[in-house]
């Protein structure tokens, strides 16, 4: 695969979607957007967690792997490049912290018979921000369901997603990770400071284009 595939990444509320479509609409990259409202369980999900988490994670599981073997066939196999606001891997960051041991582990066997063959982005932008902004913003945002996300649940996603993002780091020293402080930075209503991004995102690829 040549094409470039972006992977905005980051905790729930963090910006994924608002930054991974001022990229596309920047660079003209295709957009993969996650499924949320889809999702049948989630509701369900947010109201009894222990109960509903297996069924959850299996959907999403299933509909990314989709997704991206939809987007492999109709653009990057056609070297269209894409930029997406979730990586396959937050399917194992959400799938640990809400799966029994014993579900997880059939789980990961799962996840890594399906990803074996699938896409994987070639540069990943992390959203990092504290439990306080992300809390705001999906407050402002506005979606009835996740108005009962914890703050205990949304610090022990964010850990996960840091100590993750390290690991995936030192796995994969060819992949590079531009990190965004997002409770500093205003991609949404700061012109400023969605150019600095798309500068730096404009300096990675051309890097990985050298390299190639
Ligand atoms: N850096 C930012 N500065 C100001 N507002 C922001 C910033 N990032 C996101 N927002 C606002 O916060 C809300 C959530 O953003 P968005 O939907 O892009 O997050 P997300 O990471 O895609 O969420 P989810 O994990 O639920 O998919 C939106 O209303 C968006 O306008
Ligand atoms: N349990 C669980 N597993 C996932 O893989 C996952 N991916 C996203 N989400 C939730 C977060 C937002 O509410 C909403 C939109 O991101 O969906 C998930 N929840």
């Amino acid at each position: 695969m040549n094409s470039n595939f972006i992977a905005v990444e980051g905790p729930i509320g963090a910006g994924k979607t608002s930054l991974a479509k001022a990229i596309s609409d920047h660079f003209h990259f295709h957009l993969l957007k996650e499924i949320v409202e889809e999702n049948p369980y989630l509701g369900k999900f947010y109201e009894n967690i222990d109960e509903w988490a297996f069924q959850t994670e299996m959907f999403f599981l299933t509909h990314r792997f989709k997704q991206l073997e939809d987007i492999q066939n109709h653009f990057l196999h056609w070297n269209k490049p894409v930029v997406s606001d979730f990586h396959m891997f937050k399917n194992l960051i959400f799938a640990h912290l809400t799966l029994r041991m014993d579900y997880y582990e059939k789980y990961a066997k799962i996840y890594s018979i399906l990803t074996e063959d699938l896409p994987e982005p070639n540069m990943v932008i992390y959203i990092h921000a504290d439990v306080d902004t992300l809390l705001k913003r999906i407050a402002m945002r506005g979606r009835n369901f996740e108005q009962s996300i914890s703050p205990d649940y949304l610090k022990q996603l964010s850990e996960r997603y840091d100590i993750f993002i390290e690991e995936f780091e030192r796995e994969h020293p060819n992949v590079p990770i531009l990190r965004i402080d997002g409770n500093a930075t205003d991609f949404v209503n700061n012109e400023h400071d969605l150019k600095t991004i798309l500068e730096n995102v404009t300096f990675l690829l051309a890097k990985g284009a050298n390299n190639r």
